[in-house]
């Protein structure tokens, strides 16, 4: 598969942070986006997705490394890629005066090759609402009309910064139907949220991004499948722990019992034979593999530690 951008050890410093003084956001990335695909960036809050994709639209210049967007350097042939890429960003600043059709043709005006302001705004379902001023519009209807301009240039590559955020959840699946219909048109598509749901649904592959740097990369099946799945269920009356069986070690907690695994299907075959040789019945079962939030709140806990100790350290130093 073609490669769409294609990024080295990637950094970005932020000069004079307050009393703080410079501050690495992006610490050494490396990353490939393929054509057509949809890649999402995940991350805690200040993991540094912004400030990495900014580097990618070449809205600001890397303290290192390297960046290929379509073969050419983002920023300093700015001028060139401008054109192919379709950006959406996180507030969107529109004039609010005007309706949802004149900013969609004021954008389609200043636009080669534009799509027609028209069909823009009925991708994103906003017909609609085409004559109603952007102030009034509610902030889900504001993102849509964010999304229907990034789409204006017929971008190659779309930038998608939390493309979701206010919309109610029969837009959201919309736009992840948009999204993808992008994609099967040969759109590749980087996506920022924070909804792990929908980087499950639409992520071809995906980071996860933690203090400036890659964690864990990968499709999300992979990203998954490194993770244990969990069974859950009540311990059946008249029975304790020890009787559970053997080879499927369990944590008991109360009547709780939680099994892990990494062969789903097996232990839970086996669990089920257990019972049924046993005559009991399972209460509140429940069996599922990892999910993408669970992948994503381990490796933010693990974070979160490391600050906790690293804190604590340096307290111990300074005293
Ligand atoms: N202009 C700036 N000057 C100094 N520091 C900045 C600047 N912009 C961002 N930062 C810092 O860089 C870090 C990464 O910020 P960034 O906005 O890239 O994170 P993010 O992953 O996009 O977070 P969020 O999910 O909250 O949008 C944060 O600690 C932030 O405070």
């Amino acid at each position: 598969m073609e490669t769409a951008i294609e990024v080295q050890g990637l950094r970005r410093r932020y000069a004079g942070r307050g009393a703080g003084g410079a501050y690495e956001a992006v610490r050494g990335l490396d990353f490939t986006v393929r054509r057509g695909e949809v890649f999402a960036l995940l991350g805690t809050n200040g993991a540094g997705k912004t400030s990495t994709v900014e580097l990618l639209e070449g809205l600001a210049e890397p303290s290192g490394g390297e960046i290929r967007l379509l073969g050419l350097d983002p920023f300093r042939e700015r001028a060139t890629v401008r054109p192919w890429i379709g950006i959406m960003l996180q507030e969107g600043g529109l004039p609010s005066e005007l309706t949802a059709a004149e900013t969609a043709g004021m954008w389609a005006g200043c636009t080669t090759d534009a799509r027609p302001a028209d069909e823009a705004l009925s991708l994103v379902g906003l017909t609609g609402r085409a004559d109603v001023r952007v102030k009034q519009l509610s902030g889900g209807e504001r993102r849509r009309l964010d999304l229907a301009l990034a789409l204006i240039g017929r971008p190659r590559v779309l930038f998608l910064d939390e493309p979701t955020t206010g919309l109610d959840p029969q837009a959201r699946r919309t736009t992840w139907e948009l999204v993808r219909s992008l994609r099967d048109e040969g759109t590749t598509i980087v996506l920022t949220t924070h909804y792990l749901e929908e980087a499950e649904a639409l992520a071809d592959r995906l980071a996860i991004m933690t203090e400036g740097r890659i964690t864990v990369s990968g499709t999300p099946e992979e990203v998954m499948a490194a993770r244990p799945s969990r069974i859950r269920f009540l311990l059946p009356e008249g029975l304790v722990p020890a009787e559970l069986p053997l080879s499927l070690p369990a944590g008991v907690d109360g009547r709780q019992v939680e099994i892990r695994t990494q062969d789903l299907q097996s232990a839970l075959t086996e669990l089920l034979l257990w019972a049924r040789g046993r005559g009991v019945a399972l209460e509140a079962l429940d069996a599922r593999s990892a999910s993408l939030e669970e992948v994503f709140l381990e490796i933010a806990g693990a974070q979160r530690e490391s600050g906790r100790l690293a804190a604590m350290v340096g307290k111990g130093a300074a005293a």
